[in-house]
């Protein structure tokens, strides 16, 4: 029986497997950030040790940092944790995405940005979020702050081995409709709890039709499944965007790198615990109405009301949902009016996000009474945004245009939205009080939170003349 791509990563690196089926698996790359790496150093400290591969280590900065001055850190518990990164990665010999430095941003945006991402590797972080990462081909998971510790010393992890689970996309999208949508329609129909205990692999001909940056929504959103992980087996598409970045190989070892990784596929004749096939043909752009990134419809859609589910359960969290929310069963999603816009975060704060975005907001303005904020996910997004005139695009239709960091994505930092207001958010999470307490937030594409910035309620973005002008499909305007 042939393997599926997971096992082929995964005996790649068991170091040892225990009886009780516990398996030690050996971890390429560390990316560590300023939240929940502090107890980690210091316990190494404690116990007197080092770090036993800093050479794959690295660290950032990006949920606490201030995104409209990244120095003028007011919040003491964030003055502190960004002050400790930056003496433990002194101290133990890490490489640090300073605030200063060119390549700071969000982790899940710098490691495939400076090629650390790349396909084959085992990853870990700090951070849920780190399932972005499997976009490569690389088996990429979030730790908790004591597995952060035993991977400094060790560079291994104990882990029980997950199932599989393939999901194959089919079709292709419609222009406005795009891989973020693709990810919340999926999380709407099955539920955020049908990843639990796999790793997902993301297969089927829609992948190959993607862009890296596409896929990376896709896989990021898959932690939102309950998965383990997300994957997609690596291609050409993949070796392209790989090549030549700071950390990527070179010369012969680019070579063999690249002989292995046209390998990593799961074999035809291998066998997954689950199966799905799902198209895409049919899909709207997604807005989410509810408290978690499955209370979603299609923008064509209407609020849901709590008899429309079957269980008890279910419909006490639809009831809790929209109380939270302050919406009404039978509203249209069109109709709901929003205070603030938030395109950012490891989800959607690429350039290719923002090139969607400017698309549809050029030669327009933000509607009264809409504060909206751009927030690019790197320092080298927000150069590379700069130098195609983006920001300008962006600020000449009332958008902030803001330093890298997780911003708005969730309350860490001053980008919050006050109790009772609503946002059009492009990140991945709405649970109550994500973006502030009282907050309510929608999760959309960054297409969708363009259009709902100049209109000041939700609207459909294909009715946009850009979406079908400047071929917006599926976010590779440009
Ligand atoms: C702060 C961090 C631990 C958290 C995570 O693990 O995902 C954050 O990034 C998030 O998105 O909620
Ligand atoms: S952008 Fe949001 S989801 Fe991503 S790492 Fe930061 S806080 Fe987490």
């Amino acid at each position: 029986m042939g393997k599926t791509l997971f096992e082929k990563i995964w005996d790649a690196h068991v170091v040892k497997t225990l009886d009780d089926g516990q398996s030690l698996l050996y971890i390429d790359l560390h990316l560590v950030h300023e939240v929940t790496s502090p107890q980690a150093f210091a316990g190494l400290r404690f116990a007197g040790r080092r770090i036993r591969q800093p050479n794959q280590t690295f660290a950032t900065m990006d949920h606490n940092v201030p995104t409209d001055n990244p120095f003028d850190v007011r919040d003491q518990i964030a003055k502190k944790q960004i002050e400790t990164l930056i003496e433990n990665c002194r101290e133990f010999g890490v490489q640090l995405a300073d605030l200063d430095s060119p390549h700071q941003g969000i982790v899940h945006v710098i490691g495939p940005e400076l090629g650390l991402t790349v396909p084959g590797k085992t990853i870990v972080c700090g951070d849920s979020h780190t399932s972005t990462h499997g976009a490569f081909g690389a088996l990429a998971f979030g730790i908790g702050t004591s597995e952060v510790e035993h991977v400094l010393a060790t560079q291994c992890l104990w882990q029980t081995r997950p199932k599989t689970l393939r999901i194959q996309l089919e079709g292709s999208l419609a222009p406005g409709v795009t891989s973020k949508d693709v990810i919340l329609a999926l999380i709407a129909k099955y539920g955020v709890n049908f990843g639990t205990g796999h790793v997902i692999e993301f297969a089927g001909s829609l992948i190959g039709t993607l862009t890296m940056e596409q896929r990376m929504t896709i896989c990021n959103m898959s932690i939102e499944a309950g998965a383990r992980a997300g994957l997609m087996a690596p291609d050409e598409t993949t070796i392209a965007y790989v090549k030549d970045r700071p950390h990527a190989p070179r010369g012969r070892e680019w070579d063999e790198a690249v002989a292995l990784w046209r390998e990593l596929k799961s074999d035809d004749d291998a066998v997954f615990d689950t199966d799905i096939v799902f198209d895409v043909s049919e899909l709207s752009p997604q807005v989410t109405w509810g408290t978690n990134p499955g209370m979603g419809s299609g923008v064509d859609g209407t609020v849901p009301s709590p008899e429309d589910f079957e269980s008890s359960v279910e419909q006490r969290a639809v009831t809790q949902a929209l109380e939270y929310m302050g919406l009404t069963p039978g509203t249209k999603i069109t109709d709901i009016a929003v205070q603030h816009v938030f395109i950012g975060s490891c989800t959607n704060a690429r350039i290719e996000d923002l090139r969607l975005a400017a698309s549809i907001v050029a030669g327009r303005h933000v509607a009264d009474g809409v504060r909206a904020l751009v927030v690019p996910g790197s320092k080298q997004v927000k150069r590379q945004a700069e130098s195609e005139g983006l920001h300008e695009v962006f600020t000449a239709a009332g958008f902030e245009w803001r330093e890298p960091g997780c911003s708005m994505c969730l309350g860490m930092n001053p980008d919050t939205i006050p109790a009772g207001e609503r946002c059009a958010s492009t990140s991945n999470r709405n649970f109550e009080g994500r973006q502030g307490r009282g907050a309510r937030t929608h999760l959309v594409s960054p297409a969708m939170a363009a259009a709902t910035a100049l209109e000041g309620h939700f609207v459909d973005v294909r009715e946009f003349a850009a979406v079908h002008e400047g071929g917006v499909a599926h976010g590779t305007a440009r």
